[in-house]
């Protein structure tokens, strides 16, 4: 095949004038960059060969030859390589799913560095440093090789070459040298020492320049953490996690015994974008033995903690194992539960070292770790311990332990309450007299706070009890309880009203409202609202929920109703009012009414006839 010129895709384009204008402001990094590129590719080359031996290669290694006349530096290696179309479909786009993203949320904030480093942008940083770029490549296995070549500007030219060596080759044709612009001399043998040392130290195959071998190769997880830098845990958190950001903190296990394994974990220090997504990227590096074998384990860490990144040196495992081994492996599930433990255990001890960083963990990950609520009991007891819940007691979230310190004399339970959001769930009615009396309410508005409220049992023995569901009784003494004759007062309006309302299983009075006139609950098992509407979207029939409306006896409009329903019971402008109220009731809560216009209309004709 001939010559091409090809355009870069749009969005390929849009990140490469950024990196031509250049916005990280260290443009060091492109080596790293290539030497990243290289390492996994020869990594690829290794996994290949294990299936077949044809593709092998015994010396696997990355070679860096600078040229100080032609001012250009070449990283090659011979690791796997790329076919034309890989070299197209690889280095003409980006297939990211984060990219349209990145790009969007660069356009909106300043600290572009930062972001751009959490989403990678590899091999297009080269053009930080460089005027123009050519790759040369072959692909393990096939006859014919790749060239490749830009400018960085629009445009890119491939063509065939024949004589390629298998593995690829990227020669940075270099910007003059400009110290104030941080643009050094990367032709100077001191310079390219340096930056490897510093950020590819660790990478395990030799890169080598002339006959020097500049990377000490050493596993970083096989080092004692006191020998290790804590620079070279970030720049190996970076290679493996490609977060521009440091870690917020460094898990480090070793076991040894029937089962060796040693994992070097880190917690990120902010949720990836993609964490809720379903095809998110999760998991940890498998290595057995030093060598690596598989991208994004799932199997090595429970769902919950798929924000963690890593490695984990198992020694006992086959070096063919597939992902179908990994999910049966007797082995993997115990390190995936004793890295769970650990992880967990770090972050009860951040509680107590480093609020400040606990707090940042928990904004970020909280979320996804709660979903580790919903299995198995030991899990529960670990997460409940490091959880963060909002509070009516302060702005500050508060831990569980924090709530039980504060409860009340008397009080049993751990009263919650759970809906859409802060604002929604605070000013809800069935806070009134729990804030009148200065019970604290737990705020729960994340969707999975639906759910593990109804698992999780209790905390240190003290139940989980909303105040939007059964019956509450705040009254230690028993004064505060509707007292029977004014229940026999209210039973006939409570009857009726039961009549009007066809959407309420049960009309009662209430004991948790103070100013409100009404409020709706659900009995012990039923759905709450916000889990009604999560359903529902879902796509799943459910029959409606009915719920019951509750009476406020000390508000005027209740009063008020019960004389006029002594008095004239048939009125039909009763039956309005009554809907009036069930409405009321719905709208405070932050429900949505069946039949708006109609209320609406119910509402003016009211108002009208005051004025
Ligand atoms: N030296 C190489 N050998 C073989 N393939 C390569 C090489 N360099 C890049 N590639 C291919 O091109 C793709 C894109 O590379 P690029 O550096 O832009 O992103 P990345 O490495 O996938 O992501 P990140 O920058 O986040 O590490 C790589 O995923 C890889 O498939």
């Amino acid at each position: 095949m001939s010559t091409e010129t090809l355009e870069f895709q749009a969005e390929a384009r849009q990140l490469l004038q950024l990196m031509v204008h250049s916005i990280y402001s260290n443009k060091d990094i492109f080596l790293r960059e290539l030497i990243s590129n290289a390492s996994d590719a020869l990594d690829k080359r290794r996994l290949a060969g294990l299936t077949d031996a044809a593709l092998k290669t015994d010396d696997p290694h990355i070679e860096l030859v600078a040229d100080q006349e032609a001012r250009t530096l070449t990283v090659r290696d011979n690791g796997i390589g790329m076919t034309r179309e890989e070299v197209v479909g690889l280095i003409g786009t980006i297939a990211r799913s984060g990219t349209a993203e990145l790009l969007r949320r660069l356009k909106e904030t300043k600290e572009s560095a930062e972001l751009i480093g959490q989403f990678g942008v590899g091999f297009y940083s080269t053009f930080m440093v460089a005027d123009k770029v050519t790759l040369v490549t072959r692909k393990a296995g096939e006859d014919t090789g790749t060239r490749w070549e830009s400018a960085g500007e629009g445009t890119y030219t491939v063509e065939d070459v024949a004589d390629a060596p298998v593995g690829t080759a990227v020669t940075v044709h270099l910007r003059p040298v400009n110290e104030e612009d941080g643009l050094h001399d990367y032709t100077d043998s001191w310079k390219i020492r340096e930056l490897v040392k510093k950020y590819s130290d660790f990478i395990s195959f030799p890169i080598r320049m002339g006959e020097e071998t500049l990377n000490s190769m050493k596993a970083l997880w096989a080092r004692p953490r006191s020998e290790v830098k804590d620079e070279e845990y970030h720049e190996f958190y970076r290679h493996t996690s490609h977060d521009w950001a440091e870690p917020l903190e460094i898990v480090q296990m070793r076991a040894e015994g029937t089962f060796e394994y040693e994992a070097l974990l880190f917690i990120p220090s902010r949720a990836p974008h993609d964490l809720f997504q379903r095809d998110g990227r999760r998991g940890i590096q498998l290595y057995v033995k030093r060598v690596f074998i598989l991208e994004d384990s799932r199997e090595l860490i429970p769902d919950y903690l798929r924000f963690m990144r890593g490695v984990v040196d198992a020694a006992d495992l086959s070096l063919n194992i597939s992902r179908e081994i990994l999910q049966q492996d007797r082995h993997i599930q115990m390190i995936r539960r004793r890295l769970a433990k650990k992880v967990l255990s770090t972050v009860k001890t951040m509680m107590t070292k480093d609020q400040e960083k606990y707090r940042t963990f928990w904004r970020e990950f909280g979320r996804a770790v709660k979903e580790g609520l919903l299995g198995e009991a030991e899990e529960q007891k670990a997460i409940l311990d490091i959880a963060s819940f909002a509070s009516t007691a302060s702005e500050e979230p508060t831990t569980l332990a924090g709530y039980v310190g504060r409860m009340k004399e008397g009080q049993e339970e751990i009263y919650y309450m759970t809906g859409e959001s802060r604002a929604q769930v605070e000013n809800s009615p069935h806070l009134e007299a729990f804030k009148a009396k200065g019970y604290e309410v737990l705020l729960l508005t994340d969707p999975v706070d639906e759910m593990w409220v109804e698992t999780v049992p209790d905390f240190e023995g003290k139940k989980f009890q909303s105040v939007a569901r059964g019956e509450v009784d705040l009254s230690a003494d028993g004064d505060e309880k509707v007292s029977e004759e004014r229940a026999g007062s209210y039973a006939a309006l409570l009857t009726w009203l039961g009549e009007q309302l066809e959407e309420v299983k049960e009309v009662r009075l209430s004991t948790r409202l103070t100013s409100s006139p009404a409020c709706l609950v659900g009995d012990a098992g039923d759905l709450t609202p916000t889990l009604e509407k999560m359903y529902r979207a879902m796509g799943q029939e459910l029959p409606p929920v009915q719920r019951i409306l509750e009476l406020n006896p000390e508000h005027p409009l209740v009063g008020g109703l019960r004389a006029a329903h002594e008095q004239r019971a048939d009125d039909p402008a009763l039956k309005e009012t009554a809907e009036l109220l069930y409405g009321t009731a719905l709208l405070a809560e932050g429900g949505d009414l069946a039949d708006p216009a109609r209320f609406a209309k119910l509402l003016a004709d009211r108002l009208a006839k005051t004025l």
